[in-house]
């Protein structure tokens, strides 16, 4: 059997036994380990097909074959010469450059509008074709350069010999994939940030010594881009799970950020205003829990797999923390709503349920587009306690 004949088969194995109960990478991850005669080759390759195929979502999926599904969603998503692909169908292969238009004509396939199956879920503004018709791209590794870098990283990637793009601000585009510690081996001179996630950045907006919550910081990824914006806050991060602070802890260590508290908060606990020692902010930062719907282009098995009554479950969770936390907001004090989703449940009408339920007043938001840049697609709204 040829090296690419053996790819197809382990694809379609791996596509035999995966079932979305976990995050692909991990599944992958322990595929691999449990066939340890694929070399790292191997293993970029495989991975590339299973990853392609999931772009393809349920689109046209009755009247295709799996092994043609594999090869048509190589040719559809990958815009160079591939020798998998030559081996198969060396006239495909020949036309790897053409756009995905000319490429659905040449195969006569018709266009790929419902790739993204939730169309009527999507928050206003949102284009459902265009958005459906980005999946089949890759999204760009973005880096945000910090402490006036960007000339000298910029610098670096051009030694490295590595594509770049600089799409405004301090935000550089990259080739997914680059392995950007190995070029830029001062952490402290970027943070990895998707660009829709740095322009977040805008609706922030933070005042010198002013006191803000970060009440959903995960690893601090909003959070350092807010020191960045203002360093002379007075800080206090929170989430849910231990591990996650842990790793913010080193994060900020590597970023050189240092004047901070960390806690371990449940926010779906009503009484989280009386486990504070000081609970009256200026400001709070909530990036809501979500489901994570504008960033599916790092992980189109969602597309597959992802069942909407969990966007119900989101949205009751989204309410609730932010009920729980605007208690802890000052009077004049700003409420940053974000999420990682393209659900109006989880955008508009958690911000409805903010001005109504909660009284705060909305200043300024609303989605922030990624999809047309090779981008995360993100909604954040600003409002103000009266
Ligand atoms: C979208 S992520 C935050 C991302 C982060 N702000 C950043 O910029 O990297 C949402 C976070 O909310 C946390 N979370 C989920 N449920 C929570 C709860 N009940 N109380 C507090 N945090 C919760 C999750 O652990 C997750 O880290």
């Amino acid at each position: 059997m040829t090296r690419w004949e053996n790819y197809l088969l382990t694809t379609k194995k791996i596509l035999d036994q995966y079932n979305g109960s976990l995050p692909l990478h991990h599944f992958l991850k322990t595929f691999f380990k449990a066939n340890p005669q694929m070399g790292s080759r191997d293993r970029k390759q495989i991975s590339q097909l299973v990853y392609n195929y999931f772009r393809l979502g349920h689109w046209n999926n009755a009247t295709m074959q799996r092994d043609d599904r594999i090869l048509i969603a190589l040719f559809l998503c990958e815009i160079a010469p591939n020798p998998l692909l030559e081996f198969f169908r060396p006239a495909w292969n020949a036309q790897t450059a053409l756009s995905l238009k000319d490429k659905l004509q040449f195969l006569e396939l018709p266009a790929v509008d419902d790739v993204f199956p939730f169309a009527k879920e999507l928050s206003d503004g949102i284009d459902a074709a265009a958005y459906s018709a980005s999946f089949l791209q890759q999204p760009h590794l973005y880096i945000r350069a910090r402490y006036n870098k960007q000339q000298d990283i910029i610098q670096l990637l051009e030694k490295a010999g590595i594509s770049y793009a600089l799409p405004g601000g301090t935000a550089i585009a990259l080739p997914n994939g680059t392995k950007v510690d190995a070029i830029i081996t001062d952490k402290s001179w970027y943070e990895i940030q998707d660009l829709s996630s740095q322009e977040t950045g805008q609706l922030l907006q933070p005042a010198a010594k002013s006191y803000w919550w970060d009440c959903c910081a995960a690893s601090g990824g909003k959070s350092i881009l807010l020191k960045d914006i203002q360093p002379n806050i007075e800080l206090l991060v929170s989430d849910v799970r231990t591990s996650i602070l842990e790793n913010l802890q080193r994060r900020f260590k590597e970023a050189g950020i240092k004047n901070y508290h960390a806690k371990v908060l449940d926010l779906t606990d009503e009484q989280v205003d009386a486990i504070l020692p000081r609970n009256q902010f200026d400001n709070i930062l909530l990036d809501a829990p979500c489901s994570g719907s504008g960033t599916w282009g790092r992980t189109p098995e969602n597309l597959y797999y992802f069942e909407t009554t969990k966007i119900e479950h989101y949205q009751s969770l989204q309410k609730r923390i932010a009920s729980n936390v605007v208690k802890c907001l000052k009077p004049g004090g700003a409420l940053v709503y974000i999420t990682c989703s393209v659900f109006r449940k989880e955008n508009e009408e958690v911000v409805a349920y903010i001005e109504k339920e909660l009284g705060l007043q909305l200043q300024q938001g609303g989605v922030i587009k990624g999809y047309d840049r090779s981008a995360d697609t993100m909604f954040a709204a600003r409002f103000v306690k009266v």
